[in-house]
C-alpha cells in the first residue's frame, strides 16, 4: 500500500505564502509565524496515528522551510518545535507540539526585551542612530533607551527595493523619535551626523559575519571609514549553526520586478538598440536585473553583536553558538 500524502492544514500553506511574499517578514517575525503555523498544524491535523501526525508535522515544517532561505531563525524555530513533539498518542503529540510552539514564541518575546535592555546601554542621551531596513531587534534597543528616558534621533535609510525603512520610520515616529529619511545612496553623507549604525541580522555566521539586508556591508565599511561604530542587534535564534561546520549561508535572490517593473523595463528598452534586442518584456533584451536580498558584512566591520545573552565582539560569537547549538544540525523535517 502506498502512503497518502501527509496532510498540511490550509493555514500552514497560507502562512508559507505570506512569508514567501514578504507579507510576513523580518527574521524574528518569520520565526514566530512559523512556530504559530506548526501549532495550527498540530491543532488541525486529521491524523489518526502518531506516525501520520509526525508525517504531517514534518510536511508542514518543510512547506515553511522552503519559503525563504537566508534567515536562519526560520529553521531554528522549526527545529525547536519539532524536537518538542513528544508522546505516544495523537493527543499527547498534539498537546506537546502546541506547548512547545507557545514556549518558543514566549521566549522570542522575552529575548527581544532582554536584548533591547542590553543594547540600550550602548545608546546615550542625545545620540543619533542610523538604521538600515527594519529590524524588531534593532528597534527594541531604541525602545528600551527611550524607556530609560534617553532622547534619541534617527537617520533612516529607505532600503531599496522594498523600502522597509518606511516601516522603521513609522515605528520611530510613533515613539516620538525625530526621523530623517534618506535614500540609500546618501548614507555616507549622513554618517558624520550619526553616533551609531544600528542594524539587525537575518543570520550570523560562526566567524562573526553578519548576513543582513542588502546594503548593510557597504554601510558598515563606510561607517568604519568615518569612525562610526556598527551595532548589530540579533537574538540568538539568528545564530546559524550550519556555519560551525563550514557551510555558507544561502543568499536569497528575489524577483527582478521588485527592482524594475515591466513598465519601467519597457521604458528603458530602445527600439534603436544596434543589436535589435527590443522584443517583448521578459525576452532577451540585453538588460539584466539582479536582486539579491542580503549581503555579508565581515566581522572586522562590526563593533558589537547584541543578543539576549549579552553583547559580543563578532569574533567571539562562535563560543555562544557552540554552547547553544552544539556541532550537530539535523533537519527533523526531512522525509
Ligand atoms: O528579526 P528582525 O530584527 O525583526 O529582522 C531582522 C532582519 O530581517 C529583515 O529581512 P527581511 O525584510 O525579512 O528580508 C532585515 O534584513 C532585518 O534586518
Amino acid at each position: 500500500m502506498v502512503d497518502a500524502e501527509p496532510e498540511v492544514v490550509p493555514a500552514v500553506e497560507s502562512t508559507a505564502d505570506a512569508i514567501a511574499a514578504m507579507e510576513i517578514r523580518g527574521a524574528a517575525t518569520i520565526a514566530d509565524a512559523a512556530a504559530a503555523a506548526l501549532a495550527t498544524q498540530a491543532e488541525g491535523s486529521p491524523a489518526e496515528t502518531p506516525a501520520a501526525f509526525r508525517r504531517g508535522l514534518r510536511a508542514a515544517a518543510r512547506t515553511l522551510y522552503e519559503t525563504r532561505p537566508t534567515a536562519v531563525s526560520l529553521p531554528n524555530a522549526l527545529r525547536y518545535v519539532l524536537r518538542g513533539a513528544d508522546g505516544d498518542t495523537v493527543g499527547e503529540l498534539r498537546a506537546s507540539t502546541i506547548d512547545r510552539a507557545e514556549s518558543f514564541r514566549r521566549d522570542l518575546e522575552h529575548a527581544r526585551e532582554t536584548l533591547g535592555g542590553i543594547g540600550a546601554n550602548r545608546l546615550r542621551d542625545g545620540d543619533v542612530v542610523l538604521t538600515h531596513c527594519h529590524s524588531t531587534d534593532a528597534l527594541a534597543c531604541v525602545e528600551a533607551a527611550l524607556e530609560d528616558g534617553k532622547a534619541l534621533e534617527a537617520i533612516v535609510k529607505e532600503t531599496r527595493p522594498r523600502k522597509q525603512g518606511h516601516i522603521t520610520a513609522a515605528q520611530l515616529r510613533e515613539w516620538g523619535v525625530p526621523v530623517t529619511l534618506i535614500v540609500d545612496g546618501a548614507a555616507r553623507r549622513y554618517l558624520d551626523a550619526a553616533d551609531h549604525v544600528l542594524v539587525g541580522a537575518d543570520s550570523i555566521a560562526a566567524d562573526g559575519s553578519v548576513i543582513n539586508k542588502i546594503g548593510t556591508s557597504g554601510l558598515a565599511v563606510t561607517a568604519r571609514e568615518r569612525g562610526v561604530p556598527v551595532m548589530v542587534a540579533a537574538q540568538t535564534i539568528k545564530l546559524h549553526p550550519d556555519t560551525l561546520t563550514g557551510h555558507t549561508v544561502a543568499i536569497e535572490t528575489r524577483d527582478e520586478r521588485e527592482v524594475l517593473s515591466d513598465e519601467e523595463r519597457a521604458s528603458i528598452r530602445s527600439s534603436d538598440a544596434p543589436d535589435g534586442s527590443a522584443g517583448e518584456p521578459g525576452s532577451e533584451d540585453g538588460l539584466t536585473v539582479e536582486n539579491p536580498a542580503f549581503d555579508v558584512t565581515p566581522p572586522r566591520y562590526v563593533d558589537a553583536i547584541v543578543t539576549e545573552r549579552g553583547q559580543f565582539p563578532p569574533e567571539s560569537i562562535v563560543t555562544l553558538m557552540r554552547e547553544l547549538f552544539g556541532d550537530t544540525t539535523d533537519e527533523p523535517w526531512a522525509e
